[in-house]
């Protein structure tokens, strides 16, 4: 597998984490990665694409450290990642995965003492965990929530829950797996809202998706996992190339349609951006 979202062609930066000719098979079972090249680059939002079964979650728990490669480095700020107790810490302070199910990462007794779990066991003051509670349930809008037992909670709720327990850690790179599967159309704007702010705060964004309109509007940078590997890229080149779609089973998004019909109608000037919502599509409907 190949190809890396280069972060050096775009500025010479060093990737925050890497991995490096990766590959990993789960015991006595065939190959679920190889050769995996892939450079998250600070401050960007990266959609992780392909059907299931093609090794998204796998990936991500490359990326967080809970797996470790079979061949291949994961390299965190340009350095191979040490596996021992303080490799694994540096990692997991940088690098915070929420897995794609809820109930698998809440185990509290409430929302706040849940959230509150990780930058406790760093050890840090209680007015500093307190502060990151805080802020991590505003983040996530959900600070009226801080004394609900987390076992009453919404699914939506219990999704958004599981994301502030990471964003308390204060990660320079969020890692979600599917996080608006499951969430009816306005949960899934709430979380993109709260990403976007995120994003624009400087925390870079991974998120595994099904979903490639979602992925067109939110992401800068595309991973897409198919049969021949991974391919990375800006994620209008990719989600542009029909080949590549095909053999990752992903549809086209529909906005990549609109557009086209736009441009073939006149109605949108070479080198201006096509629609990317719905209601951004409306505006060229408006009567003018
Ligand atoms: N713990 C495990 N033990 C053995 N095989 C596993 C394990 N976890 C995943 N696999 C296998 O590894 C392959 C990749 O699974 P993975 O969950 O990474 O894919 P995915 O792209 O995230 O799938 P989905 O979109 O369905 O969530 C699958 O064939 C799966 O059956």
């Amino acid at each position: 597998m190949s190809g890396s979202v280069d972060a050096h062609a775009r500025g010479g930066a060093v990737p925050v984490v890497e991995l490096a000719g990766a590959g990993f098979s789960y015991p006595d079972g065939p190959p679920v990665l190889r050769g995996v090249d892939l450079a998250v680059a600070g401050g960007r939002c990266l959609a992780l694409l392909g059907r299931n079964g093609s090794g998204k979650t796998t990936l991500m728990r490359l990326l967080s450290g809970g797996l470790r490669c079979g061949e291949g480095r994961l390299l965190l700020d340009g350095e191979p990642v040490a596996y021992d107790r303080a490799g694994l810490t540096r990692l997991r302070t940088t690098v915070q995965l929420v897995v794609q199910d809820p109930d698998d990462q809440l185990f509290a007794a409430s929302v706040a003492q849940d959230v509150s779990f990780g930058p406790m066991n760093l050890g840090l003051p209680e007015p500093e965990v307190r502060a990151r509670v805080a802020g991590a349930l505003d983040a996530l809008d959900i600070a009226a929530l801080a004394d609900r037992p987390t076992h009453l909670l919404s699914y939506g709720q219990r999704k958004r829950a599981a994301i502030a327990g990471a964003v308390a850690m204060r990660p320079r790179v969020l890692v979600l797996d599917e996080p608006t599967a499951g969430l009816d159309p306005h949960g899934q704007e709430r979380l993109l809202a709260v990403l976007e702010r995120l994003g624009e705060s400087g925390t870079t964004v991974v998120m595994a998706t099904h979903d490639v309109d979602l992925a067109l509007r939110w992401a800068d940078d595309a991973a897409v996992l198919s049969p021949a590997g991974l391919r990375t890229g800006p994620v209008a080149e990719l989600l542009a190339d029909r080949g590549l779609l095909e053999g990752a089973r992903l549809r086209r998004p529909w906005a990549m349609a609109a557009e086209e019909v736009l441009r073939a109608r006149g109605l949108l000037e070479s080198g201006s951006p096509g629609p990317r919502t719905p209601e951004e599509l409306g505006r060229w409907a408006a009567p003018a």
